[in-house]
């Protein structure tokens, strides 16, 4: 198992936003956490990366308590996260992006090179002497997700990538995540239950702060009753 989260509990001030939430995944798994709007799924992925700490329960990373530790300790450990509102450096080109979120974990692998992404990711590569203002919102979240890479993370958390992408692109991210998924563990959120189950092996539902329900992907899908109990938008 490369992740290990058992019954977190998450405030922000007094107020409580999980209510004990475990999940687990195995190395190589794609897994998407679903849920309605304020169920708490960017809660789980910021208490995972140590940015809203859990108050109590633990998070294990490869074999690791990793709970408690600041948000940079963790992504160094090996986790990359991107966030829902991408947050790449705007006056930086492409390429710079890249190369200052370049980290080399002790005994990691180089998977990832600035020369690989641009290489490999054309939408990117094209574009390398580009500030990031001058990118599209797809194209920021492509270079966001590629940043995460530079890591060399064994886990990725993404926070709805498609968010506010027009559907060609997200068709793209789509292709991305499958593409990330053959060499990394990914875990992500979307308000789109129909795309996070086709990028997806499993899924867990979140609803107010809690997990609710867990299946294979195909077995939501093929579940229309769980989800309009806790998905659909009444
Ligand atoms: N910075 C914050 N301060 C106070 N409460 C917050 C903050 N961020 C989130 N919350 C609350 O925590 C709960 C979980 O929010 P969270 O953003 O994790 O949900 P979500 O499932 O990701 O929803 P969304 O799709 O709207 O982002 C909600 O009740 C929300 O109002």
């Amino acid at each position: 198992m490369i992740l290990d989260v058992r019954n977190i509990q998450t405030f922000y001030g007094e107020s409580q936003a999980l209510q004990g939430v475990t999940l687990r995944l195995e190395e190589g798994e794609t897994v998407c956490l679903l849920g309605r709007n304020g169920a708490g799924k960017s809660t789980t992925l910021k208490s995972i990366i140590g940015l809203t700490p859990p108050r109590s329960g633990e998070v294990i990373f490869n074999g690791k308590q990793i709970q408690g530790f600041p948000p940079h300790r963790i992504a160094r450990s090996g986790i990359g996260y991107v966030p829902e509102d991408r947050r790449i450096f705007p006056s930086l080109s492409v390429r710079d992006n890249l190369e200052v979120a370049a980290y080399q974990r002790k005994g990691s692998a180089t998977h990832w090179t600035v020369d690989n992404i641009l290489k490999k990711y054309e939408m990117l590569g094209e574009r390398e002497d580009q500030d990031g203002a001058t990118l599209s919102g797809g194209q920021q979240q492509m270079l966001a997700v590629a940043r995460s890479l530079m890591t060399q993370p064994r886990l990725l958390l993404l926070d709805e990538p498609n968010e506010g992408l027009a559907p060609v692109i997200v068709q793209q991210i789509g292709e991305l995540i499958d593409d990330l998924s053959q060499t990394t563990t990914i875990l992500f959120t979307d308000q789109n239950v129909r795309f996070a189950l086709k990028h997806s092996q499993r899924a867990y539902i979140l609803e107010k702060g809690q997990v609710v329900h867990q299946a294979t992907s195909d077995e939501l899908r093929a579940d229309q009753a769980t989800q309009e109990r806790f998905l659909s938008v009444a």
